[in-house]
């Protein structure tokens, strides 16, 4: 029989880490080894082979480069990441080849597919735009899975050819057309009762398309989370997205 997989889980007691633990440690071929709470100390989590990441913005990158400096591979769901982190990461990697680290904007299969007719759609359509929808208590604004759509409709909307979206962008209040991501507009709602939710609305000729994705509960997160940890052990680097993951 194969050895389990040692997992770390870092934010252990927050809404997503503490659902993370509960998945790893109900999964036969995984093995929860730290759980690490704020103030914990990562020593505690150096025998790990996979640590997951569920902290904010602020902490994240200390753990990484805490982990990678040690060979610990990284399953990170943390949002904020900009393509200047992405570099930095890339340079701590280099020092430890065989480490792999995923960076998933959202871990929901649903979402990964949300984005992905997202992107096939934005080359037929002169408008797109993002609203994404979460809990009161989400840290920051726009969500990373929102950031990451926008990236892939300016992406997408670059390699077709088409210019600028041709809508209006004046406001009589600063803010009221939302954020401005590579030319796409997001929309950040925060609502009590939310989870976290996104739409893409679409507009061309007489015509709009929209694709909605709900993650209802974060159990929904769990199979990515799961799926991430066995796989990053055979993909070293840096892999952004959950997509290259699947089948
Ligand atoms: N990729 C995905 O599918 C998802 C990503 N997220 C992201 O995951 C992150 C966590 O989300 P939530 O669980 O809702 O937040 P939360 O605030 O409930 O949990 C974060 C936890 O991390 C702890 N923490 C902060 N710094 C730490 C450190 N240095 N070491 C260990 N623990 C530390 C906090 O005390 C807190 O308990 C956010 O960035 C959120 O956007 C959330 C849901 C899904
Ligand atoms: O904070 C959350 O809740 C979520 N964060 C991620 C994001 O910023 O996109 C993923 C999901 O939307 C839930």
């Amino acid at each position: 029989m194969t050895e389990p997989i040692r997992v770390g889980v870092l934010g252990a007691k927050g809404r997503m880490g503490s659902e993370a633990c509960k998945a790893v440690a109900a999964a036969a071929d995984l093995e929860l080894v730290a759980a690490i709470g704020r103030g914990d100390p990562l020593d505690a989590a150096a025998d790990a082979q996979v640590l997951i990441d569920l902290t904010n913005p602020g902490a994240v990158m200390d753990n990484l480069r805490w982990g990678l400096e040690r060979g610990i591979s990284f399953v990170v769901g943390t949002s904020g990441f900009t393509e200047q982190r992405h570099e930095q990461i890339r340079a701590w990697l280099a020092e430890k080849p065989s480490a792999g680290v995923l960076i998933a904007p959202n871990f929901g299969i649903g979402a990964v597919l949300m984005m992905q007719f997202a992107a096939k759609a934005a080359r037929y359509f002169e408008s797109a735009e993002i609203i994404e929808q979460h809990h009161p208590r989400k840290l920051d604004a726009p969500s990373g899975t929102a950031t990451h759509t926008a990236r892939l409709i300016a992406q997408a909307r670059a390699s077709a050819g088409l210019g600028p979206m041709p809508d209006a962008t004046k406001e009589e209040v600063p803010g009221a057309r939302g954020a401005d991501l590579d030319g796409v507009r997001v929309h950040a709602v925060r609502a009590a009762g939310l989870v976290a939710h996104q739409e893409v609305l679409f507009g061309s000729l007489g015509e709009t398309l929209t694709i909605r994705h709900d993650s209802l509960d974060r159990v929904s997160f769990m199979p990515g989370v799961l799926l991430g940890v066995r796989k990053v052990l055979g993909r070293p680097g840096l892999t952004i997205g959950l997509d290259s993951f699947l089948d």
